[in-house]
C-alpha cells in the first residue's frame, strides 16, 4: 500500500486508499451553482417520436415520475445483475471504500474513473456507467460527430435522493450530513445519446436543454471528434457559443476501447448463433488487437497499447452503404425498419447458392455446402425480374448478410497479415444486432478455422465519443491502470 501510496503520489492521483479502521472523509463539493434542468414537453416528444436511444431517465418531466422510474430502474437492475452487485460490493470493500482522499495539485476537477462499472441489465445496450468514486463535480460533455451519427457521452452526478427538496441550498443538496461534516453524494453515471448528423440542431437543442455547454468555467470548450469536428465548429459557436477542442478520431477510438476493455466489466463479447456470452479480458494479455470500427466507413487499427496503434486498413463498404443502398432498394424510412425488415427476410430469394449452380449439390472437395452463399444478389441477374419483384425483406437480408460478411472476411484477412488473434468490433452499424454479428463471427471462424475470434462491445457505437471524453484528462487510463493493480479482482462470466 505504501508503495502504491507512492506512485500514486508522484502520479498526482485521486486516491481512496482502502482502510477498514479510516471513517469516511470525502472531499467537501466546492460550492458551485448547479445547472438545472430544462426541459419542455414538446421537447421530450421531439425525441421521442425521432426514435433516439435516450436514456430513459432523462425524459421525465416532473419529479414524481422522474421519482419511480429511478426506483423501477434500480430495482431492475437489482434483479438483473445481482451478481455483478454482489461482486462490486466485495471490491468496494476491498479497495477504495473508505479512506482519506489525496488530491492532485490541480485545482481543475478531475474525473476518477476508478470502479467504473455498467448499470443495467445484460441485454440493455449503450448503458450507463456508474463512476462510483467521482467526488469532484465534472461538466463534462464530449462529442463524436460522424458521417451518419453524432455521438454524445455526458456525465451526470448522482442527484436522486435530494434534488427535490427545494428547502437545501445548493451545497446542502449534494451533501449528506453525520457527526456534523458535510460529505458529498459521491458517484455519478456517463450518459450515452446519438442523434443523426443530418439532425444536428436537434443534437445542438438536447445540449442547450441540459446546458452541457456550460463547463467548469466560462471559457467552454467541448472536446469533439470525427469529421464533424471540423465541419460543424463554426455552427458549435453561432449556436452555443463554445469552441470545440478537436480530437484525433484514431487516436479516440483507441482510448475508448482500450478503457471499455480495461475498466468495464461484462462489456466485451462473443456471438454465436442467436447466443452472447462474455468475455473476461486479461489486461496483461489484452495487446495486440484488432479494432474493426464499422462506421459509414470501417477503419481497421491495430492496438498494440495506450495511445500505440497503427490505423492498418480500411474498407469504403462500411455502414453507409448498408443503410444507403438499403434505402434506396427497400424505401425505407429508418435504419431500424431496414435492420427489421432482414429479420423477416431470405435470402434464397436473390443471392445465388453454390446449390443453384451445382444442381442442389454441395461442391464438397473445396469445402463448400449447398446452401453456400456463392454469389451475393446473383439471383438478380434474371431477366424477368425488377425490383418490385423482390421483397424488401429479402434485399435487406442479402444486403446486411453480404456487408457484413464482407467487413468480417477482410478483417481476419488483416489479423492474419498482423497476426492478431483478437478483433474487436465497434461503431454503430453494428448495432447489437444479432444477424449482424452472427455473420461477422462465422466469417472471422470460418476463414480461420477457429483461430480467431470476434469480440463485440456493448457501448459499440461510443467508443471515439468515449475517447474524446477522456481526453479532458490525458493520463487518465495511465491512472486507471494503476488503480487496477490492486482494485482488480478475479472474476467468472456472470
Ligand atoms: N439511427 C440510425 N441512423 C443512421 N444510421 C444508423 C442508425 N443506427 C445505426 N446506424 C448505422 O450506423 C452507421 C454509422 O455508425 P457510426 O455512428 O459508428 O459511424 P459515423 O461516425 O457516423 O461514421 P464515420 O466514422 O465513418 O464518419 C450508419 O452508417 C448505419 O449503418
Ligand atoms: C473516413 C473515416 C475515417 C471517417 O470516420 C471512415 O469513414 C473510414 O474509415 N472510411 C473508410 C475509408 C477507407 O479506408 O477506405
Amino acid at each position: 500500500m505504501h508503495r502504491l501510496y507512492e506512485i500514486m503520489s508522484k502520479r498526482n492521483v485521486n486516491l481512496n486508499i482502502a482502510t477498514n479502521q479510516q471513517p469516511r472523509i470525502p472531499k467537501i463539493l466546492q460550492s458551485k451553482t448547479q445547472q438545472t434542468e430544462v426541459f419542455t414537453q414538446d421537447w421530450c416528444l421531439g425525441i421521442e417520436e425521432s426514435n433516439f436511444d435516450i436514456d430513459l431517465l432523462d425524459l421525465t418531466m416532473d419529479g414524481m415520475k422522474k421519482d419511480q422510474l429511478v426506483v423501477e430502474a434500480n430495482n431492475n437492475i437489482n434483479e438483473d445483475t445481482s451478481n455483478i452487485t454482489e461482486e462490486q460490493d466485495t471490491e468496494k470493500e476491498m479497495v477504495h471504500p473508505v479512506g482519506y482522499s489525496i488530491h492532485r495539485s490541480s485545482s481543475r476537477p478531475q474525473l476518477d474513473l476508478s470502479g467504473a462499472a455498467i448499470q443495467g441489465n445484460f441485454e440493455e445496450r449503450d448503458p450507463i456507467i456508474l463512476l462510483p468514486n467521482q467526488s469532484d463535480d465534472i461538466s463534462h460533455l464530449a462529442l463524436d460527430i460522424g458521417g451518419s451519427l453524432i455521438k454524445l457521452v455526458y456525465f451526470s452526478r448522482h442527484e436522486d435522493r435530494v434534488v427535490n427538496d427545494k428547502n437545501k441550498s445548493t451545497e446542502e443538496s449534494f451533501s449528506v450530513f453525520n457527526d456534523n461534516r458535510s460529505f458529498p453524494i459521491l458517484g455519478g453515471r456517463l450518459h450515452f445519446v446519438k442523434f443523426e448528423t443530418a439532425k444536428i440542431n436537434e443534437c445542438l437543442e438536447f445540449i442547450h436543454s441540459k446546458q452541457l455547454h456550460r463547463g467548469d468555467n466560462d471559457n467552454a470548450v467541448i472536446k469533439a471528434t470525427g469529421g464533424g469536428a471540423y465541419k460543424f465548429a463554426d455552427l458549435f459557436k453561432e449556436k452555443l457559443g463554445v469552441v470545440i477542442e478537436k480530437e484525433d478520431e484514431m487516436d479516440c477510438l483507441v482510448a475508448g476501447a482500450n478503457f471499455l476493455l480495461k475498466a468495464i466489466r461484462h462489456e466485451a463479447f462473443t456471438h454465436k448463433e442467436g447466443h452472447k456470452e462474455f468475455v473476461q479480458i486479461d489486461h496483461n494479455d489484452l495487446y495486440p488487437y484488432l479494432l474493426v470500427n464499422i462506421g459509414s466507413g470501417v477503419s481497421m487499427i491495430k492496438v498494440d497499447g495506450d495511445g500505440k496503434f497503427q490505423r492498418v486498413s480500411g474498407t469504403n463498404v462500411g455502414g453507409g452503404t448498408y443503410w444507403g443502398l438499403g434505402r434506396l432498394l427497400t424505401k425505407c424510412k429508418s435504419f431500424d425498419e431496414l435492420l427489421e425488415l432482414s429479420q423477416r427476410g431470405d435470402n434464397n430469394a436473390i443471392d445465388m447458392l453454390v446449390g443453384d449452380i451445382y444442381g442442389g449439390l454441395n461442391y464438397s472437395k473445396i469445402g463448400l455446402s449447398a446452401s453456400t452463399i456463392a454469389s451475393s444478389f446473383g439471383k438478380a441477374i434474371s431477366e424477368n425480374k425488377e425490383i418490385e419483384d423482390y421483397r424488401p425483406e429479402d434485399i435487406s437480408l442479402s444486403l446486411l448478410r453480404m456487408i457484413s460478411y464482407n467487413i468480417g472476411q477482410i478483417s481476419y484477412l488483416i489479423a492474419l497479415q498482423y497476426g492478431i488473434k483478437r478483433i474487436f468490433f465497434g461503431g454503430f452499424f453494428i448495432r447489437g444486432h444479432a444477424f449482424t454479428m452472427d455473420t461477422i463471427s462465422f466469417a472471422i471462424r470460418f476463414w480461420s478455422k477457429g483461430g480467431a475470434r470476434a469480440m463485440f462491445l456493448r457501448h459499440e457505437g461510443f467508443l471515439g465519443a468515449l475517447g474524446a471524453f477522456m481526453s479532458y484528462e490525458k493520463h487518465v487510463l495511465d491512472d486507471l491502470m494503476v488503480h487496477q493493480l490492486v482494485e482488480r479482482n478475479p472474476m467468472g462470466d456472470p
